[in-house]
């Protein structure tokens, strides 16, 4: 979240987002958030946590995300399976993508920011891709069977 840097009024997509674990931060600091997240129960729960903040709760699947047609940031934890698809939406032609920071499983951050990814030549152009905080297994409760890190997209 600090590293991320998110201003008062910001527009934030957090996808997959559980619990809310990093939609109340994004509060905290001032974002218009929208959380996404599948599972409905989850979704339910993140509703009635949020009633009184500015959050927009959406049940849809990350993979098949409408975007925002103004300009949005992510900061988010997604699944690990819908990682490709996600990046794949966000930087699709006509987004209005300015930055995500994105919890990915740290082998596939490292493809993404070296550029080798399936196609990733032709965002080079127009974002620079890094990666930023690296988070070991042990950072998560239960801990998954990889290590994880930030890739960082920022808007050039
Ligand atoms: C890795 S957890 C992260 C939760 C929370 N953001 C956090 O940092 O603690 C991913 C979340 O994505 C949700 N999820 C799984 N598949 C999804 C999908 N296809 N679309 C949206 N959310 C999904 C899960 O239900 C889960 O809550």
């Amino acid at each position: 979240m600090d590293a991320a840097g998110v201003r008062p009024g910001e527009l934030v997509l957090d996808v997959g987002a559980g619990l809310g674990a990093l939609t109340a931060p994004l509060v905290r600091a001032g974002a218009q958030v929208v959380a996404v997240e599948l599972h409905p129960g989850r979704a339910d729960r993140l509703r009635r946590r949020f009633a009184d903040a500015p959050v927009t709760v959406v049940r849809a699947d990350a993979a098949d995300l409408r975007l925002p047609s103004r300009p949005f940031r992510v900061v988010s934890s997604p699944p690990y399976n819908v990682s490709t698809a996600l990046l794949k939406r966000l930087l699709a032609p006509g987004s209005r993508l300015v930055s995500a920071d994105l919890v990915l499983q740290r082998a596939v951050a490292n493809r993404w920011s070296r550029g080798d990814a399936p196609g990733a030549n032709r965002w080079y152009y127009h974002y620079d891709l890094s990666i930023g905080l690296r988070l070991p297994r042990k950072a998560f409760t239960p801990p998954p069977h990889v290590d994880s890190a930030v890739l960082v997209l920022r808007k050039r």
